[in-house]
């Protein structure tokens, strides 16, 4: 055991050599986002514990991390209400088409009463559908069928008769039945090989036309191009993004200039509580590691 401790901070692109420098030596790592890889992982020969400040964790190679006995470690319970809250907001948003409406009276085109052309949908009483009923999915269902008196239906791997019970949620063990009713459709699914690219032209092509997709799982698990493809032909009515298949996103999208897209930059969780909250707690989980003693959120893998 070393008698005193160092934090050593290096931007890993933009100062790759320094930063290899300091991996050499180091027992931990610790920041959000890096790809961690066979690559990264020569350079760390004493790494105990990796440190993830984010609950996703596909940044990670978990194989070639397990292989060598490192831990890693996320942040999943401290940012579950932010997230959720985001997702909510993002629904409404896109919804009653806040952001489009907005800019128009920030740039002074509000001269008359509105009229039906720029009328939003409800929200309330309507059916939304949740693909990933996990942490963030239940909150969110949570808050649709209490607050919103929302239909709520969800697909997950497995059934969750306990969120069932909490949320009032129903289970889709077909994605299809949920897909084709849903008035709203929020995917929130971690990026995995097995959800990479899951929803596709085939999947916008079951939704209603009236359907509004959310996402704010990951960008990859949506093929960009044919949620484009499926917004231009009017195969659903809008969408609501978080992430992106690259972030960030290229201002040339043709997502920026839909007007019934609303876009943010990945910022789920970017509340100054939430993200203290994130720091902290992956603080903790590091210095835990670091001490050989098993940090509470090891990430499980799967
Ligand atoms: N936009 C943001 O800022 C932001 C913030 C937090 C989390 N996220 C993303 O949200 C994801 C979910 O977070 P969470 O804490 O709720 O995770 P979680 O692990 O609690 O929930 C994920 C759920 O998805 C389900 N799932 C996995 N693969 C599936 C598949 N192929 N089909 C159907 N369901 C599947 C799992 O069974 C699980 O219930 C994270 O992995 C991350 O990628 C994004
Ligand atoms: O996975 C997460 O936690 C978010 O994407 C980053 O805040």
């Amino acid at each position: 055991m070393k008698e005193h401790s160092e934090v050593w901070i290096a931007r890993p692109k933009k100062q790759q050599e320094t930063f290899y420098r300091y991996l050499k030596e180091a027992d931990a790592l610790y920041g959000a986002g890096l790809k961690v890889d066979e690559e990264l992982l020569s350079h760390a020969p004493n790494i105990k514990v990796i440190s993830n400040v984010s609950v996703g964790y596909d940044n990670l190679d978990m194989e070639a991390i397990t292989k060598r006995g490192i831990i890693a470690t996320h942040t999943p319970t401290v940012l579950i209400d932010t997230m959720a809250d985001t997702m909510f907001g993002l629904m409404l948003a896109t919804a009653r088409r806040m952001p489009e409406l907005h800019r128009m009276v920030k740039e002074g085109q509000w001269k008359k009463p509105m009229t039906s052309e720029f009328f939003g949908t409800n929200v309330h009483h309507k059916k939304l559908g949740i693909i990933g009923m996990g942490r963030i999915g239940e909150e969110v269902a949570r808050r649709a069928s209490v607050g919103f008196h929302m239909d709520v239906t969800y697909h997950n791997r497995t059934r969750k008769p306990e969120a069932e019970a909490q949320t009032g949620a129903s289970f889709a063990e077909d994605i299809d039945e949920l897909l084709e009713t849903s008035d709203f459709i929020m995917l929130m699914t971690p990026l995995t090989d097995a959800t990479h690219h899951m929803i596709g032209a085939e999947t916008f092509r079951k939704m209603k036309q009236s359907a509004i997709f959310l996402n704010g799982g990951r960008g990859a698990v949506v093929v960009e191009e044919e949620l484009i493809d499926a917004l231009h032909q009017g195969e659903i009515a809008g969408a609501g993004l978080d992430v992106f298949e690259k972030e960030p996103l290229h201002p040339e999208s043709p997502l920026l200039s839909m007007d019934n897209v609303v876009t943010l930059p990945h910022i789920g969780t970017a509340t100054h509580e939430t993200r203290h909250a994130m720091y902290v707690d992956a603080a903790k989980q590091c210095i835990d590691g670091v001490l050989g003693k098993r940090p509470e959120h090891v990430i499980q893998g799967g």
